[in-house]
């Protein structure tokens, strides 16, 4: 809040409407302490009322009562004309003394709790009563008329509340930031209503006629994607919280691509249930293992590629332990995210200056993506591992010998992890590792090649193979034969399977088909 005294008006007058009584008692007190004269509604003014603080009722302003089940209260022309007096004005002024109408210096007010009874499953008739139409009102008022009135809704400021009475009233700038704040709340609100009434109220249950984001800055971040480039991070609080809230244990901040990266292989290593490790650069994967614990994972992700694991992110799906800690001394790592660390593994990291260390919220995706396009944005089901084309009991064995034990379990691990990588993908593992990643090409053969280099020719040998998309043609799955690979799963569909499956065949190759597709861009 601004030093600055400019405008500083002084409280006589305060209204408080509130729905979450959470510190309104002590909000009171401090006002009558200071001489301020407390208006209120229904239950916030018995509450204050029983903490022994005098209140004028709002019937006794009105001269009206709370009426249709509290539809209608502070609805009135002595409140809102209270509210939006502009006392700058001499007209204004004069209104008021001509109708006997006093004007409020402040607005304590937070809302019916719309979304947390929406969360609750209850009924819509429940939920149309939790729509607060008078208390918005009132916000939108004195947020309005910033210039006579300060507006608080959130419990959070009521420590200025008392603090600005004291010095002598709220200034200016205060009154602007109040005001501001009371808008976005307001927007927030209303794009909570305005999302739920137009699938709940309406047949379009899956793409509704409205969408709406309330984004709140959250961080502003030293640069962009590129240093010439301002960015910052906002955080969605209609969403389900995720790497946007996930708190900072040690380092510095986080950078833009730091972010993009962490969520991609945030997103890679919850793929898997068993202890995973993903390491990611520029958004794709340098490796992904699963292992007997987080520092085995750690160790064979790391191995299928050193050379650009150096300066990446690294996602661990479960707690990080010491051990796995003590493995990046001497791999510069630009961050990490867990669930959890072990105390003694923080302790490792804590001598690491570059490193951020990030703890994130379970793992909860949203269950629709966005992606901006110019003019508009693209909204999709988020593509998640339990399509049933990710189940290998529903894949179809194209040609050769049916895998069984591990060669099924590393086939298995191929797929979801194929689906970390941007498109086109090849994934090559072997023992729960992935061991050569072709990924970004714009044909599928580039990335084989590219695959089969980043393994070597001794990896490559009797690995497996994940293809995110069908082969269009047999030379991008000859790349894969010739290099010694002993299975592949596509998702199969293209108009020349069978000739990608004829050549698969002649070099005793097995392939399964997934029916699912899993494009990454
Ligand atoms: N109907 C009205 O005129 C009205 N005026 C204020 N409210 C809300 O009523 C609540 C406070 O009521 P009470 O003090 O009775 O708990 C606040 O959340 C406030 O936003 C109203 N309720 C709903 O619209």
């Amino acid at each position: 809040m601004s030093t600055s005294t400019e405008g500083r008006r002084p409280v006589k007058r305060a209204l408080l409407s509130v729905w979450y009584k959470d510190g309104i008692v002590e909000l009171a007190q401090a006002l009558h302490a200071a001489g301020v004269e407390i208006v209120s509604t229904g239950s916030t003014a018995s509450t204050v009322e029983k903490a022994g603080v005098p209140v004028t009722r709002v019937e006794e302003l009105t001269g009206f009562p709370e009426i249709l089940s509290d539809r209608v209260k502070t609805l009135h022309p002595k409140v809102h004309a209270g509210l939006l007096a502009d006392l700058r004005l001499d007209g204004h002024v004069q209104e008021l003394a001509e109708l006997g109408i006093e004007p409020f210096d402040l607005l304590v007010s937070n809302l019916y709790p719309f979304t947390e009874t929406v969360a609750s499953g209850a009924g819509v008739e429940d939920c149309i009563a939790k729509i607060d139409i008078g208390g918005p009102a009132m916000v939108r008022s004195a947020a309005k008329n910033h210039a006579s009135v300060a507006v608080v809704t959130s419990v959070d400021a009521y420590g200025l509340i008392a603090e600005a009475v004291k010095a002598g009233g709220f200034t200016l700038a205060e009154r602007k930031v109040l005001a501001a704040r009371a808008f976005a709340d307001i927007a927030e609100y209303d794009v909570a209503v305005a999302r739920w009434t137009a699938t709940a109220l309406t047949e379009n249950a899956q793409w509704p006629a409205f969408e709406g984001l309330a984004l709140k800055l959250e961080n502003t971040l030293r640069y962009g994607e590129n240093p010439h480039q301002q960015a910052a991070l906002y955080v969605d609080a209609a969403a389900p919280a995720g790497l946007a809230q996930a708190e900072l244990l040690h380092g510095i901040e986080m950078s833009f691509n730091n972010y993009v990266d962490a969520d991609a292989a945030w997103r890679s290593a919850n793929d898997f249930t068993e202890p995973c490790v993903a390491i990611i650069k520029h958004a794709n994967p340098c490796g992904i293992a699963v292992g007997a614990d987080v520092a085995e994972a750690h160790r064979k992700a790391h191995a299928c590629d050193p050379l650009s694991a150096y300066g990446g992110v690294i996602a661990v799906n479960q707690e990080v332990t010491v051990e796995l800690a003590k493995q990046l001394d001497g791999i510069l790592t630009e961050a990490i995210v867990a669930p959890s660390y072990q105390q003694e593994a923080l302790e490792v990291f804590r001598a690491k200056k570059k490193l951020r260390v990030l703890a994130a919220p379970a793992w909860n995706p949203a269950p629709a993506e966005i992606k901006q396009v110019s003019g508009g944005v693209l909204v999709q089901s988020a593509d998640r591992v339990d399509a049933s084309g990710d189940d290998p009991a529903n894949w179809t064995l194209a040609t050769g010998e049916a895998l069984t034990g591990a060669d099924l379990a590393d086939l298995v691990f191929a797929w979801r992890a194929v689906r970390g990588v941007k498109s086109n993908a090849i994934l090559l593992a072997k023992d729960g590792a992935t061991v050569g990643v072709g990924m970004g090409q714009v044909n599928r053969v580039d990335s084989a090649h590219l695959a089969v280099n980043r393994a070597g020719a001794e990896r490559a040998e009797g690995s497996v193979a994940a293809s995110d998309a069908f082969f269009p043609f047999p030379d991008g799955l000859q790349v894969l034969i010739d290099a010694g690979v002993k299975a592949v799963a596509q998702p199969g569909g293209s108009i020349r399977d069978a000739e990608v499956i004829e050549a698969a065949a002649k070099a005793g190759l097995t392939v399964y088909l997934t029916g699912t597709r899993h494009f990454y861009h």
